[in-house]
């Protein structure tokens, strides 16, 4: 379980964004955050990933605290996929950092061969989204915070995307905490939802728990 107890953060000398802030994800199960523009969603999805660290609470991922270096088991993918991408180095590369993914794997995610030998300027915004997506699904990797990973793409390619991510998810275990401004697909997407306002998180009930019911 990927466990947050009575977390409080804050940047700086500001006033705290997140207080006393608990939250639990399981492998396995899909979670929703819904919040308005600067609640302080992506700042909780980098805290889960231990990107930043709380002023007070702990964070622990299967009862052990985040780790600081080497592969992390929580991954936190923005919505901007330039953020992740390496600009010198080719998509093959950049791709293969951590582990080479399988053909199949390249083909679920819609990833084109002649990618491979592309540099990442070269790609459209979705086509990089889908290969920063795929690299961070690396065996070991055991949650995911998906921070608006979807929100540039067409419907389509939108749906393409969680169905390769719901594979791998699903054969992985991995836990998912999907944040998103729109409501449908995080009903479509996730068992339980969250909103975050004023540091802290309620449940949102009207979830239709469709990904687990399939
Ligand atoms: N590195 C930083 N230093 C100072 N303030 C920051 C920093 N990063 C974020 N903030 C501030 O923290 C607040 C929360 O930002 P955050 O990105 O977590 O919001 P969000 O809920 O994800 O918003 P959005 O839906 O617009 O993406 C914002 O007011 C933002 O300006």
């Amino acid at each position: 379980m990927l466990d947050a107890r009575n977390i409080t953060f804050g940047f700086h000398s500001q006033a705290p964004l997140l207080t006393q802030l608990s939250l639990s994800l399981e492998r396995g199960e899909w979670l929703g955050l819904s919040g308005d523009s600067g609640a302080g969603k992506s700042t909780l999805g980098k805290l889960l990933a231990g990107l930043l660290r709380p002023q007070q609470g702990e964070i622990y991922a299967d009862d052990k605290p985040l780790l600081s270096r080497g592969l992390r088991p929580v991954q936190w993918l923005p919505q901007s996929p330039e953020l992740a991408a390496n600009p010198r180095w080719r998509v093959k590369k950049l791709l293969c950092e951590a582990w080479c993914p399988p053909k199949s794997l390249m083909q679920d995610f819609g990833i084109q061969p002649d990618w491979l030998s592309r540099f990442p300027s070269t790609l459209s915004g979705g086509e990089l989204q889908r290969v920063c997506v795929l690299r961070a699904l690396a065996p070991g990797v055991r949650y995911l915070i998906a921070d608006e990973i979807s929100t540039m793409l067409d419907p389509i390619t939108q749906v393409e995307l969680w169905q390769a991510v719901r594979k791998v998810a699903e054969r992985q275990r991995l836990g998912v905490l999907v944040i998103s401004h729109d409501a449908a697909l995080l009903g479509r997407l996730c068992s339980k939802r969250f909103h975050l306002a004023q540091g802290t998180l309620s449940t949102v009930h009207d979830a239709r728990s469709a990904i687990n019911q399939r």
